[in-house]
């Protein structure tokens, strides 16, 4: 029985609940999910993902409520994460056009830049290549930060648009630039609970 824990102050909460719900079904494992809110929500948790939305709010409301530190310290201690979008500027080591009171978990050894992608290609959606599944899966990028790079030989890439790496994994850490929540697909969310199993 394995509880999987939405980081839920800001973002597309209830889309990543839905596709780990389903990601849980089809691997054939029972589990919980839950929106998570508090530190004390996080007892017996076995997995976290810090979903996509405002990188500066989601940071804001994470020190807020307590959050923080708390996910800091269980990310280091091998507890698997996994951030889209926002969630990934929250993961990273080194973020360029942060704001200046944004923090980072600071658990993945990767520099992003925020918005990268610009306006004129502001959201799109695009075959990726995944480094555990034959076929392409469709990548939705909505204001994405970019992985621009890789900062220590433990991150490896595990998603690719083209030749440029959109996915990253250090360990129990997931970091990605698209929003597999937003898709049908349920492929990464279940390469990510298989960390938690
Ligand atoms: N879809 C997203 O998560 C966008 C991330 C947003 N650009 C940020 O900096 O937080």
């Amino acid at each position: 029985m394995v509880k999987v824990g939405v980081i839920g102050l800001q973002g597309d909460v209830s889309e990543h609940i839905d596709a780990t719900k389903k990601a849980l079904e089809n691997l054939g494992v029972s589990g919980e999910v839950i929106w998570l809110k508090k530190p004390e929500q996080l007892e017996g948790v076995s997995a976290i993902i810090i979903p996509g939305g405002e990188s500066t709010t989601i940071s804001r409301l994470m020190v807020k409520n307590g959050l923080f530190e708390p996910v800091k310290k269980l990310g280091e201690e091998g507890l698997p994460i996994m951030g889209t979008c926002a969630g990934l500027i929250m993961l990273s080591k080194e973020v360029i056009g942060a704001t200046p009171e944004q923090k980072f978990l600071g658990l993945l050894d990767v520099k992003v830049n925020r918005n990268a992608y610009g306006r004129q290609v502001d959201s799109f959606e695009a075959p990726v290549r995944l480094a555990f599944s034959d076929e392409p899966f469709t990548g939705v990028f909505i204001r994405a930060p970019r992985i621009v790079e890789l900062l220590s030989d433990r991150v490896k890439p595990i998603a690719w648009l083209g030749d440029r790496v959109v996915g990253v994994e250090q360990d129990n850490i997931i970091g990605l630039e698209f929003h597999p929540e937003l898709t049908d697909d349920t492929r990464v969310h279940e390469y990510f609970l298989r960390k938690a199993l």
